[in-house]
This record gives C-alpha cells, sequence and structure tokens, in this order.
C-alpha cells in the first residue's frame, strides 16, 4: 500500500456565487504520478493554488503529510515539501540562469556559518547547479538573464528551479505549454527521470492526452469544480465523460447518466 502524502478533504472555493472547487476529496500517493484532466475552467489551476496555498479554501481542509496546513502560508509549504514551477515573473529576472538556479539550491541548503563547511557545500552547489542546467538543457545560456530567455526557455528554467529545490510533492502545471516540438522532450524526460525517485509525489496537470497516456498512473478528472472520474489511466480515458470533454462525443450530462 502506497503512502499518502497528500490529501483534499471537501476542499471547495467560490468566488461570489461561483464554485470553481466543489467539495474536492483526493489523496495522493508517494510513487505516483496523478494527472488531473478536464475542460478549460474545469478547476485545475485554482485545486492547484488551492494546494499550494495561493488562495484560500471557503471550506474544506489540505494535508500533507496528515497535518492539516489549511492555514499555513504558501513560501511556509514550499519549507514543508511543497513545489511547484512558479512563474519566472516572480522570481529574479535580473538575474543571469545560472544565478537563479543557485539562489533556488541555496534557498534548499540553509548554507550556515562554518567557512569550511560553506566552501564545501558551495562547491557540491555548484557542481549541482550545473547539473541542473544540463538537465533543463539550459547550459549555453547559463549567463542570460532569465528576463530575456525565449518563453519555451522560461518554462524550462521554471522546472530547473524546481529540480533545485527538490521537493517531495513535485506540481506540474502544464509544463511544456507553449513550448516548441523540440524543447517538449526535454521537459517529459525530467518527469520520466522524476517517476525513477518512488519516494516522490507527482502532480499534472495537462491538456495532452498523449502525455497523460504516456506518464500516468492514475487519472482524475475535474468538471465544473468537482471530481468526476478517478482511476487507472485506461478505464478513465474510456469514460464518457473524457470522451466527451476531449473527443467532442456525448454531452456529458448525457453521458454520465
Ligand atoms: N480569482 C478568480 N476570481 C473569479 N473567478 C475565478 C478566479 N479564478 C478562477 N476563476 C474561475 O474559476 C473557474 C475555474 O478556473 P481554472 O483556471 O481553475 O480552470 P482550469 O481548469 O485551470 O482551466 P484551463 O484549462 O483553461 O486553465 C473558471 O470559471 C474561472 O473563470
Amino acid at each position: 500500500m502506497k503512502k499518502t502524502s497528500l490529501e483534499t478533504r471537501d476542499l471547495t472555493i467560490r468566488f461570489g456565487g461561483h464554485v470553481a472547487v466543489n467539495a474536492v476529496s483526493c489523496a495522493f500517493q508517494a510513487g505516483t504520478l496523478t494527472a488531473i484532466v478536464g475542460p478549460n475552467g474545469a478547476g485545475k489551476t485554482t485545486y492547484f493554488n488551492l494546494i499550494s496555498g495561493q488562495l484560500k479554501p471557503s471550506a474544506g481542509q489540505v494535508l500533507l503529510n496528515g497535518s492539516d496546513i489549511t492555514s499555513m502560508p504558501a513560501s511556509a509549504r514550499t519549507h514543508a515539501g511543497l513545489g511547484r514551477a512558479f512563474q519566472l515573473t516572480s522570481l529574479f529576472p535580473n538575474l543571469s540562469v545560472m544565478e537563479n538556479v543557485r539562489l533556488a539550491l541555496q534557498s534548499r541548503a540553509h548554507l550556515g556559518l562554518d567557512l569550511w563547511n560553506v566552501w564545501n557545500r558551495h562547491k557540491a552547489l555548484i557542481e549541482r547547479a550545473e547539473q541542473v542546467l544540463e538537465d533543463v538543457a539550459l547550459a549555453a545560456k547559463r549567463d542570460a538573464h532569465a528576463a530575456a530567455l525565449p518563453h519555451g526557455d522560461q518554462r524550462k528554467l521554471e522546472v530547473g528551479l524546481l529540480m533545485a529545490l527538490d521537493p517531495d510533492i513535485f506540481m506540474f502545471d502544464e509544463p511544456t505549454a507553449g513550448m516548441s516540438v523540440d524543447e517538449v522532450p526535454v521537459i517529459l524526460d525530467l518527469i520520466r527521470g522524476l517517476k525513477k525517485q518512488t519516494h516522490k509525489t507527482i502532480l499534472l496537470v495537462e491538456h495532452k492526452m498523449d502525455v497523460v497516456r504516456e506518464l500516468a498512473d492514475r487519472i482524475i478528472v475535474l468538471h465544473n469544480g468537482t471530481l468526476m472520474a478517478d482511476g487507472d489511466p485506461e478505464t478513465v480515458i474510456a469514460s464518457p465523460i473524457v470522451q466527451q470533454a476531449y473527443l467532442g462525443t456525448a454531452p456529458v450530462e448525457e453521458a454520465a447518466a
């Protein structure tokens, strides 16, 4: 039995009269990549925002390793091991690619004051930063300002920063959106690599069904903020709700009946 690392219980948020996430109860396990799918406006990003602490729920709870973190701020959740790729605009656009990765690594390492130790760890940190840049295929652009990178490279850097933080729980929100076809495999390879670390929990919001089909161990479907399906990829992809949402067959209400 795999260990539950993250759980939401009856998680709900209302914007005025609109219920964007509606009583979603779901447990996520270490060693499992769960894909979250659903039509545009289904509530996927809002659900992520509630988990990572960018939004406060109207009702319900978020639990991390069994502890209630519903009122914990986003930064404390990151320190507790919940990692999400953030938009670069909120990071350090005027620093180089390398400096951004080093800062992410440093914030994780909590360097102390023992100078010898600082030097040794500093060396290890530089090596690790080099590795992260290799992994996201940005080594050649290490000195470029983050803000000057083309969109696809910025997305790769976001993922690189997340890798540098090395959280227990990885949250990816459409990590390959807007990337060119030759950039996509870099990100998919990284996620494949993460899956081999069986103590990691991975959540992936993704529209591309071929990516979902290949990577997911489990799929959950959100529709109008409600959890509509949950199961192994084959079963969920074949379900009427997914067929309708992605392939435009019978209307959902009919299909779900
Ligand atoms: N801050 C907000 N204020 C009001 N309504 C919001 C807010 N954030 C999201 N919504 C609404 O909540 C619903 C869910 O939006 P969300 O972005 O979570 O959907 P999504 O499944 O991620 O969609 P997409 O696949 O298009 O990214 C939408 O109807 C959206 O308009």
